[in-house]
């Protein structure tokens, strides 16, 4: 007598990586296997930026199309010969760690919550970005903002624009803090406004496109310290899956590691230190004014070395009283703008109510559930 076997095949249900995006948690990404994996990126590329400092705007044109490539296919990349001198950038590490060497109660008189705008000082377990983990961020950092009286050149401002700027907190009788502080968003900025231009250029616009944009950009660094994490716990992170949410960043790592990308097929990707470089990854306002055509990639930090992590994103946004829309050169009658112009100040405000928001739901123990 003949058998039959009959086979069940059983659906395997999708898995999802979830992240923050567009100020909130519960976005999320399906993990392709097999046959449904796209091509995506599973490293993140080194480019040179010597040559944008060429006489020869052939020689920038070049760099600015290598730049642009890893815009629209990885939205990470390495940047190498940036000319920001590494003295410069391990005096300022330095006087971060003294910083955060300081008691708490010290660091607490610069509260971000006791400033209008969320500048200053943020405790370990501050701040949530995944929302499914318990306890927070296992990260503390001090953030401050563009001053421009610290501009290399000092942008004529009208009262009502100056009302828009931020106001930083810094600690009292720390005049060494301070003036690193400085000295380091200067150079960073002087860079920033010089990759604005690769932007411009590689997107087939003048150079100086975007020039009048970036004159009182709004720019925020975050110095940040990631203790060990308790590996024996679930629930510990240095900082959950996110995107930025402004045009750029600027990124310095130390040596310890423990920064990933995701790809399209939500695998992690890692993006290792590499001594004498900056990680730059687009943000979502540069994706929204590309109208998608640059990738605001999502990322996240694991501190699980052992040792104290350091690392200074700087963020680089257009001035808060711009009003931006979508690229030309970024749509077309069969590639519609998909989204309103918007000036950067309502966008950042919205940003910063929902974040308020999410602080007091905290703070009350409203829960929020994510499966
Ligand atoms: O610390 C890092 O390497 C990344 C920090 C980061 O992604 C952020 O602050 O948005
Ligand atoms: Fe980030």
């Amino acid at each position: 007598m003949a058998t039959v076997t009959q086979t069940v095949q059983t659906q395997a249900e999708p898995e999802y990586v979830y992240f923050h995006y567009d100020g909130v948690w519960g976005h999320k990404r399906e993990v392709l296997k097999g046959s449904c994996r796209k091509q995506t990126f599973t490293e993140i590329p080194v480019v040179d930026i010597a040559r944008l400092y060429s006489q020869d705007v052939e020689e920038r044109i070049g760099v600015a199309k290598e730049i642009i490539h890893a815009c629209e296919n990885v939205g990470f990349f390495y940047i190498q010969n940036h000319g920001i001198p590494q003295d410069l950038i391990h005096g300022t590490l330095e006087s971060n760690k003294k910083y955060f060497n300081k008691p708490l109660d010290e660091k607490m008189q610069q509260y971000i919550y006791k400033s209008r705008n969320l500048r200053g000082y943020e405790p370990v377990h501050g701040a949530r970005v995944d929302a499914t983990k318990a306890t927070g961020d296992r990260k503390e950092s001090f953030l401050f903002s563009y001053d421009p009286e610290e501009d290399e050149i000092v942008p004529e401002l009208t009262e009502e624009q100056r009302a828009l700027l931020s106001h930083n907190l810094w600690p009292e009788d720390d005049e060494g803090f301070r003036k690193q502080s400085w000295d380091y968003h200067r150079a960073l900025l002087r860079l920033a406004r010089k990759m604005m231009q690769a932007f411009a250029l590689g997107l087939g616009e003048k150079e100086t496109y975007f020039d009048e944009l970036v004159t009182a950009p709004l720019t925020s660094i975050k110095k940040i310290h990631y203790p060990p994490q308790d590996l024996t716990s679930t629930d510990e992170t240095g900082i959950g899956a996110h995107t930025d949410f402004v045009c750029f960043t600027i990124l310095h790592q130390d040596n310890t590691g423990g920064l990933d990308v995701l790809n399209a097929n939500a695998e992690w990707v890692p993006a290792p230190p590499i001594p004498g470089t900056f990680v730059v990854n687009i943000g979502d306002f540069l994706m929204r004014l590309t109208n998608n055509r640059f990738l605001s990639t999502v990322h996240r930090v694991k501190n699980v070395s052992g040792k104290d992590r350091y690392s200074m994103p700087f963020f680089f946004s257009f001035g808060m009283h711009d009003f931006v829309s979508v690229l030309p050169s970024c749509c077309g009658p069969d590639n519609p703008p998909k989204y309103e112009p918007i000036t950067v100040s309502d966008y950042y405000k919205r940003r910063h109510e929902i974040q308020k928001k999410a602080f007091a739901d905290r703070q009350s123990g409203k829960a929020t559930v994510y499966s």
